[in-house]
């Protein structure tokens, strides 16, 4: 059926007024479907499925939820509209600086379910698509109002059609700390994840800290920080391994590449933001496989940086010492 794009209208998890593309289709409801961007971006609502039946029946089914329509331009549902629009500006922000036509760089449809689960205090990629809970309202707030969790868990996707890296141990580690790190480079204002609708009761927190990491409490360890050094990683089975811990000491790594620093005696000179996320994008596209380890995830970005500015250039000279004040060799 021909798809009418046309604009639509809604206020985020925090008020804001946001636009965004919708479609009109022959019922002449309005949907939240974007027809503008790659092969379209979807946005459902789950209606409170348990997230693991969601997961199956999406997995195996192709269950997106229930499409999201109103017979206005005016759509309702807070969670919806901010997945829309941030799926929209993730779409964007790797068409704008990587070039990459979605995560499949084929334009593949990017559907996003809100609303899964009761209370769930998660967002997901399951291999289909993007799932978020609405939180507790305690710890987190819907999950879908965070552009650095939905730029978090497009990079889950982008990084399985890319070097697949296994999500255990330090694969799993790398796999998460791509995604934090392309997380802050779409919300670019902060180095924090999930700031925005982590704890909305408490302010200035975070779920991790890329520029800091030692300073939020380690969830296995909570009597110490995130770790900031290869000598302080997880070594034990939680976690598949501590892939959302053991991620902070590469996280720290792309966050001294980028904007500089000393840590452990070692001084990085920032290369900048725009420098930073085209290392680690070629990084992750071009020289890392599922297995890839921190030792090799210092070597491919070595060498993406040396592809893109030269062998002698201090960007590589930054990447180099970055790996170094981390204590990655
Ligand atoms: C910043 C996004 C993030 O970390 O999402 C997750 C949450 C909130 C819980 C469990 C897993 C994830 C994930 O995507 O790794
Ligand atoms: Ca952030
Ligand atoms: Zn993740």
């Amino acid at each position: 059926n021909a798809i009418d794009n046309m604009t639509g209208f809604g206020k985020g998890v925090f008020g804001e007024k946001q636009k965004f593309e919708i479609a009109k289709g022959d019922d002449g409801q309005y949907y939240l479907y974007d027809g503008t961007r790659g092969k379209g971006i979807h946005t459902f609502d789950a209606k409170e499925i348990p997230p693991f039946i969601f997961n199956i029946l999406s997995g195996l089914f192709g269950y997106t939820g229930e499409e999201i329509k109103s017979n206005h331009k005016f759509f309702s549902d807070p969670a919806a509209v901010d997945a829309h629009v941030n799926a929209e500006k993730v779409y964007d922000y790797y068409k704008d600086t990587f070039n990459r036509n979605s995560f499949d760089n084929e334009g593949a449809q990017l559907i996003s379910s809100v609303h899964v689960g009761n209370g769930w205090n998660n967002a997901a990629w399951n291999g289909v698509l993007m799932m978020y809970g609405d939180g507790d309202g305690t710890t987190f707030t819907s999950l879908s109002g965070g552009l650095d969790v939905i730029a978090h868990e497009l990079t889950h996707a982008v990084t399985e059609r890319s070097a697949n890296l296994v999500y255990e141990g330090e694969p799993g580690a790398l796999n998460e700390s791509l995604s934090d790190i392309m997380g802050a480079m779409v919300d670019r204002d902060d180095w924090q994840m999930g700031e925005d609708i982590y704890t909305p009761d408490i302010e200035g927190d975070a779920l991790r800290s890329l520029n800091d990491p030692a300073s939020i409490p380690n969830p296995l360890n909570p009597s110490e920080g995130y770790p900031d050094n290869y000598s302080k990683r997880y070594t034990g089975d939680l976690d598949h391994g501590g892939v959302h811990i053991n991620s902070s000491i590469n996280n720290k790594a792309a966050y001294l590449l980028s904007d500089g620093g000393t840590a452990y005696g070692v001084t990085v000179k920032g290369v900048g933001r725009d420098a930073a996320e085209q290392i680690y994008y070629r990084a992750v596209n071009n020289y890392m496989t599922a297995n890839s380890d921190f030792s090799m995830m210092r070597q491919a970005a070595i060498q993406a940086a040396t592809d893109l500015y030269g062998a002698d250039s201090s960007q590589v000279e930054s990447v180099k010492k970055a790996y170094d004040a981390v204590g990655v060799e």
